[in-house]
C-alpha cells in the first residue's frame, strides 16, 4: 500500500499543481508519453500518483480510492453532498481561483438582483406557460442557492459546456456557471446580478476521511503534510 494522491491530468490545474508541490520539496511529473496518463513522485517514498479528471477527483476521494486529492473547491461541493463529512480541505493552493455566479442578459435592464430575477420568474411563467430556464452543470449548488433566496419559479436545463451559449441558442433565459477574468460573459452578452456570487472557487488540496490506511500510510501522510507546510 502507498498513500494515492490524485491530481487533475491536463491543462493549467496540472502544471500548477505540480509547480506548488515542486516548491515544497516534492516532484511530481508524467511519466511515458504526453498521452499515458501515468505518473511518479519524486522526493518522498511510498506516495503514488494518479493523473484523473478534476471532476472524478471528488468522486474517488469519496469512495477511498485515493488518499488526497487536489481540485476546485466547487467540483468538491457540487458533488459531494455534505461534503465536509466526507473529505477534509488540508490547503488553498493558490492558483484556479473561480467565481461560481447567476448571469441574465445585459439586455434585462430592470433585472439586476436575485429578487428581480424571482419577479421576472413569476412573469414569465405567467407569459410563456413554463418555468425560466437557468442552464448550468452545478445542479446542486444552484439548487441550494437559489433555495435559500426563495426563487422557485425556474428550471435547471443540464449545460456541460459552452453554457453562456445557451441563451443566445434560446435554450435558456439565464445561466449559473463559473467565471474567472469575465470575458465568456461579456462577449455572450451576459450580466452577473449584483446578489449572485454563490461560491469562490480555487484548487485545494483535500483529504479523504474514510480512505483505509496502514500504521505506515499514516507516517508517509504526516511526514508529507509536514514537507508540504500543513499543520
Ligand atoms: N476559466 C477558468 N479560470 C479559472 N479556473 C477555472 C476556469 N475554468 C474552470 N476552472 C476551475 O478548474 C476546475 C476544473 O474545471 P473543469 O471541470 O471545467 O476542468 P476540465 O479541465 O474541463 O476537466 P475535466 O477533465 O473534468 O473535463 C474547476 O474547479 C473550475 O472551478
Ligand atoms: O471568465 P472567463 O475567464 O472567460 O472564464 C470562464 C469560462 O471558463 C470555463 O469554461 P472552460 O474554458 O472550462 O470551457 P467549458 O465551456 O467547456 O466549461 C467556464 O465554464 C466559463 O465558460
Amino acid at each position: 500500500m502507498s498513500i494515492k494522491l490524485g491530481v487533475p491530468s491536463k491543462g493549467r490545474l496540472m502544471e500548477k499543481t505540480f509547480d506548488w508541490f515542486g516548491q515544497r520539496g516534492v516532484t511530481l511529473s508524467r511519466s511515458g508519453s504526453d498521452r499515458e496518463y501515468s505518473g511518479k513522485v519524486e522526493g518522498i517514498e511510498g506516495v503514488e500518483l494518479v493523473l484523473l479528471s478534476a471532476g472524478e477527483i471528488p468522486r474517488e476521494l469519496n469512495a477511498g480510492r485515493i488518499h488526497l486529492g487536489v481540485t476546485g473547491t466547487d467540483l468538491v461541493r457540487e458533488k459531494l453532498g455534505q461534503w465536509d463529512q466526507r473529505v477534509e480541505e488540508m490547503a488553498e493552493l493558490g492558483f484556479g481561483h473561480a467565481d461560481l455566479i447567476i448571469a441574465v442578459p445585459q439586455f434585462w435592464v430592470d433585472v439586476d438582483t436575485m429578487d428581480d430575477l424571482d419577479a421576472v420568474a413569476a412573469a414569465f411563467r405567467a407569459r410563456h406557460g413554463f418555468r425560466l430556464r437557468i442552464a448550468t452543470k452545478y445542479h446542486r449548488l444552484v439548487r441550494d442557492f437559489l433555495r435559500e433566496r426563495g426563487v422557485a419559479d425556474y428550471q435547471l436545463v443540464d449545460s456541460q459546456g459552452a453554457t453562456e451559449g445557451t441563451v443566445k441558442n434560446e435554450t435558456a433565459e439565464a445561466v449559473a456557471d463559473i467565471t474567472s477574468t469575465g470575458d465568456t460573459l461579456r462577449a455572450n452578452h451576459l450580466k452577473i446580478l449584483s446578489d449572485g456570487l454563490m461560491l469562490k472557487s480555487q484548487a485545494t488540496l483535500f483529504r479523504a476521511r474514510r480512505a483505509p490506511m496502514r500504521d505506515e500510510d499514516r507516517r508517509v501522510l504526516a511526514e508529507l503534510e509536514e514537507r508540504l507546510g500543513i499543520d
